[in-house]
């Protein structure tokens, strides 16, 4: 079933970390059979640390070349370097630091303290996406991007009715008022996340049912940012039993 949304049920958020660290890091492997790099995009969220921690408990993990693999992140929140906020501090914490990575592979937004603002911050990421640019995009063809959902619907730092979600003409926004803390954030923008290969949503937790129930019956991305999601050939929704329970019966395929 290519490019289609499909909705793959774990008993509980242990069994969703491990199993879609083990999808991973098969993914990974097969890619590298056929392309020389992956480019994977991560994110924050407490599903997202979850599974690279998974990835890394994974004695599999070893099997790959990660010299070859280059990690970015969706979004940004605009703190110090090194806070314990920063998604990019709990993506090295939980696997990066463990890896043998080229410094030059690990692509963070720009950090609060770097000096630049947080409009240029924006503008130093775009460039630096477009780097890597491909296909004739100003930005990589993504391999794979990791996305947890909020309760809201939000992805990366694209929030319910707010002009995040529509821009369409940059690759990457400041935030600001962010309804999440902290206020001021750095997102990917929807035209980049869709033109990536496969996006993959982790999702966990009865708080995300109704969210999740929206996109998948149709609800506009204005009002759940999630539903305007969709990769070129896959998008999985990888959840555990408690956020599945408004997903409709048809669209689930369980992984117990
Ligand atoms: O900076 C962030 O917080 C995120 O990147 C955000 O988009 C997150 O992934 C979702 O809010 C889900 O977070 P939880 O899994 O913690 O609910």
């Amino acid at each position: 079933m290519t490019n289609e949304r499909r909705v793959l049920v774990h008993p509980d958020k242990s069994a969703l970390a491990g199993s879609v660290a083990a999808r991973f890091i098969t993914k990974v492997l097969d890619l590298l059979d056929v392309q020389e790099t992956v480019h994977v995009v991560l994110t924050g969220g407490s599903m997202g640390g979850a599974v690279l921690e998974a990835v890394r408990n994974s004695p599999a993990h070893t099997s790959i070349d990660w010299s070859r693999v280059h990690f970015w992140w969706g979004d940004e929140r605009w703190v110090p370097d090194g806070d314990a906020e920063r998604n990019d501090r709990q993506s090295r914490e939980a696997l990066l630091d463990s890896l043998d990575l080229p410094e030059g592979h690990v692509h963070p937004f720009p950090a609060s303290d770097s000096g630049l603002s947080l409009d240029d911050a924006a503008t130093a990421y775009a460039n630096e996406l477009a780097r890597f640019g491909m296909d004739g995009l100003p930005h990589p063809v993504f391999d794979i991007v990791f996305l947890g959902v909020g309760p809201d619907g939000h992805i990366a730092s694209l929030f319910p009715h707010r002009s995040g979600i529509q821009v369409v003409d940059r690759p990457v926004i400041a935030v600001r008022q962010s309804p999440k803390p902290p206020p001021e954030r750095l997102s990917l923008t929807r035209p980049v996340i869709n033109a990536s290969q496969r996006v993959w949503l982790v999702l966990a937790g009865a708080d995300k049912a109704s969210a999740l129930g929206l996109a998948l019956a149709g609800a506009s991305r204005d009002e759940v940012p999630v539903a305007g999601i969709k990769g070129r050939r896959r998008t999985v929704f990888f959840v555990d039993r408690d956020a599945a329970a408004e997903v409709p019966e048809a669209l689930i395929a369980r992984d117990y």
